[in-house]
């Protein structure tokens, strides 16, 4: 079931031998740069979410670890060396656990997310191989240990693995899970233009920002209650980013002038912006009035439950 899939350490069955396991897109829907490690990493203080929006990945048996792109961004990531694709990285990183050697894996990756679009589809395509491979290999790693594999992968990798609503600080390994926020609507939009994010966080302006406001014990009574506390995070990577790629603005104009979005911003380092609506009837609607207006971007509506 789509949302689900990176969480389920099972995958599920498909045809027979084969395993699929879905690599929810992540969105920071809020994201503030609190300070720089001495690696030059930065430390963040971010509030992620995981829509029913992603790429999709499977394994069947085969002579030896190999892998199938396939889908509208298969070609993006084809123009890369297969050997650097983060699905056979962590695939190779999973198989070191092992004192044994392991059976062959075919696996098809799905690749519906844009690439470098600050939505993490490629961590979370390396968070989904994590799980599918745990267990097409039947390898039982405990959780700090598949953390641990998770974060040698990137940054994001932990919080993918995790795919759940969560405040994370930290570079991203520190991953609290959030209850309490209101289902709602969500559309994504990219205009088509990757964004590298070692880029905007060099461009930074400021990198030492306050954290996150309080969020309260109890949660949030209702959705409008949430949009009022979103109001007042940032994306501190915004300013950077549309410097980088002037295109992010349009989008966000483009969401924001839509009377149904109740908060626009951009997500990650970008280029892809999110827009929240009250259900996601709305935001199909949305997606549909802005596929008119934009029919060249990349633009997907979903839920996060
Ligand atoms: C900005 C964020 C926010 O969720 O998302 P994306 O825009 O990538 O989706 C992440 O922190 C990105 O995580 P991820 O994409 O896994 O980063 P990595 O591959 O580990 O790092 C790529 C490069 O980004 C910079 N980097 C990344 C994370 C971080 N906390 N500080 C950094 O300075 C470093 O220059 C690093 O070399
Ligand atoms: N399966 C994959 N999907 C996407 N990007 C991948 C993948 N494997 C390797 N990469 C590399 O990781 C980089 C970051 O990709 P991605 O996770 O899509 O970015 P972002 O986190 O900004 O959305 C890409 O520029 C690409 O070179």
């Amino acid at each position: 079931m789509p949302g689900t899939g990176s969480l389920n350490p099972a995958g599920s069955h498909g045809r027979s031998g084969v395993l699929t396991a879905f690599a929810a897109a992540k969105v920071n829907l809020a994201l503030h740069v609190t300070g720089r490690r001495n690696d030059g990493y930065h430390l963040l203080d971010t509030l992620v979410v995981f829509p029913d929006i992603g790429d999709r990945l499977s394994a069947e048996p085969g002579d030896s670890v190999t892998l199938v792109l396939e889908g509208p961004f298969a070609a993006a990531l084809s123009a890369e060396s297969a050997d650097g694709d983060l699905v056979l990285k962590a695939a190779r990183l999973l198989a070191t656990l092992s004192p044994r050697p392991l059976p062959g894996a075919r696996l098809t990756l799905e690749k519906a997310l844009p690439v470098a679009s600050g939505i993490g589809g490629g961590s979370a395509d390396a968070a989904a191989a994590l799980r599918l491979l745990c267990s097409f290999w039947n390898l039982e790693p405990d959780e700090a240990e598949l953390h641990g594999l998770a974060l040698q992968l990137g940054a994001d990798v932990p919080m993918c693995l995790a795919s759940k609503t969560a405040r994370i600080t930290g570079i991203g390994e520190d991953i609290v899970p959030l209850a309490g926020i209101p289902p709602f609507g969500i559309v994504l939009a990219n205009p088509g233009v990757p964004v590298p994010t070692p880029l905007v966080f060099a461009k930074l302006a400021s990198r030492d920002n306050p954290p996150l406001p309080a969020i309260p014990g109890g949660g949030f009574e209702s959705l409008s209650r949430f949009i009022d506390w979103l109001g007042s995070t940032r994306n501190d990577l915004e300013a950077s980013a549309i410097e980088a790629a002037g295109e992010i603005a349009d989008v966000l104009n483009a969401l924001r002038s839509d009377p149904d979005v109740a908060l626009a911003r951009m997500s990650g380092s970008g280029a892809t912006c999110f827009a929240i609506t009250g259900s996601r009837r709305d935001a199909d609607a949305i997606a549909a009035r802005l596929r008119q207006t934009h029919p060249d971007w990349w633009i997907a509506a979903g839920a996060v439950a």
